[in-house]
């Protein structure tokens, strides 16, 4: 694999699908990641965003935990409560030092036959909801612009994949991280080293910075803001259906900035029942295939276990 020394930009403006195509290959067969210029999300709604998360996390812990995360994955995780157990990537003892609010897919009831559908859970906070769903709506298109490109990148002949991004699992995670002491023990993270589960992930940051890209040596390079600009990288799902063409790549985030951070990654992701296989034009299948509900019930009901017991212990106290 080769070696890279920093993040590439990406810009979506004024080139056809073919230049794009070979950008992103370039991209995320070396990366897997890099940062989006152009993307036509208004910086007026990311501004919009943020102001919502800083509002959400700055309200008492007894309002916030009135949306506790539930089993389908939306709502309020604490901090101190989300240990990667799955990780393999780090030999992480220590719960991430990092709480979140999950936003997912808005279904009108819980449909046994899809795994994490449902409604979601909504904190008591004025303007909150429209600006999500905005937002969420916004990423959603930009996602599958993003999954087209991505698509031709992999050299993938039939675009039929698509269709499971019809009714995509999307999750929007507004998370904040408190700033870590200069000298805290060094597997203490924000967010432990990890691979993301899905295709894309789409994210926006503030200027603090602490998002760090692993090179295939094993150094960690830097992702600090970059004005107008999305990190976009591929998960373990597209790195499949690319057939390894298209990388999955560990990141972690330590803030030692002195100063609270925040993001707001959006996960875009195909239907839970989608069958994950490497795809037609991507050579001799390297994947046995897999159906997403399945390798996401495993990924997230271990952490789930972990997040119910230190749920148990924040509301006794
Ligand atoms: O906060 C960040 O910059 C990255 C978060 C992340 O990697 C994740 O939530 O999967
Ligand atoms: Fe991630």
């Amino acid at each position: 694999m080769t070696e890279f020394t920093e993040i590439p930009v990406l810009s979506l403006g004024a080139r056809s699908d073919a230049e794009l195509a070979s950008a992103f290959r370039e991209a995320y067969g070396t990366t897997g990641f890099g940062y989006i210029s152009e993307h036509g999300v208004p910086q007026t709604l990311i501004d919009a965003m943020f102001d919502a998360a800083r509002q959400f996390h700055a309200m008492p812990m007894d309002k916030k935990m009135a949306v506790a995360v539930n089993k389908t994955h939306r709502g309020y995780i604490p901090i101190n409560t989300s240990t990667d157990v799955n990780s393999t990537l780090a030999d992480v003892t220590k719960p991430n030092q990092s709480a979140s609010f999950m936003m997912m897919r808005e279904d009108a009831t819980e449909d046994p036959a899809v795994y994490l559908s449902g409604p979601n859970q909504w904190p008591d906070l004025d303007g909150f909801r429209p600006v999500l769903e905005a937002y969420a709506q916004a990423m959603t298109r930009l996602g599958r612009r993003l999954m087209r490109i991505a698509l031709l990148a992999a050299e993938v002949r039939d675009h039929s994949i698509m269709d499971a991004f019809d009714t995509p699992t999307i999750w929007l995670r507004l998370l904040h991280y408190p700033p870590q002491p200069e000298r805290s023990p060094d597997d203490l993270y924000g967010s432990a080293p990890h691979t993301d589960f899905g295709c894309l992930t789409l994210l926006a940051q503030d200027q603090v910075g602490g998002l760090q890209v692993r090179t295939p040596a094993g150094h960690w390079v830097d992702a600090p803001y970059k004005a107008g600009t999305l990190v976009v990288n591929v998960g373990d799902m597209l790195h499949r259906m690319s057939n390894g063409r298209l990388l999955s790549t560990p990141h972690r985030v330590i803030n030692r900035s002195g100063r609270e951070r925040h993001s707001i990654p959006f996960f875009f992701d195909p239907h839970v029942n989608t069958q994950i296989a490497p795809l037609p034009g991507t050579g001799e299948a390297q994947f046995a295939p897999i159906r997403f509900a399945d390798f996401l019930r495993a990924e997230l009901e271990a952490a789930y276990e972990v997040h119910q017991q230190e749920r148990d212990e924040v509301n006794s106290t």
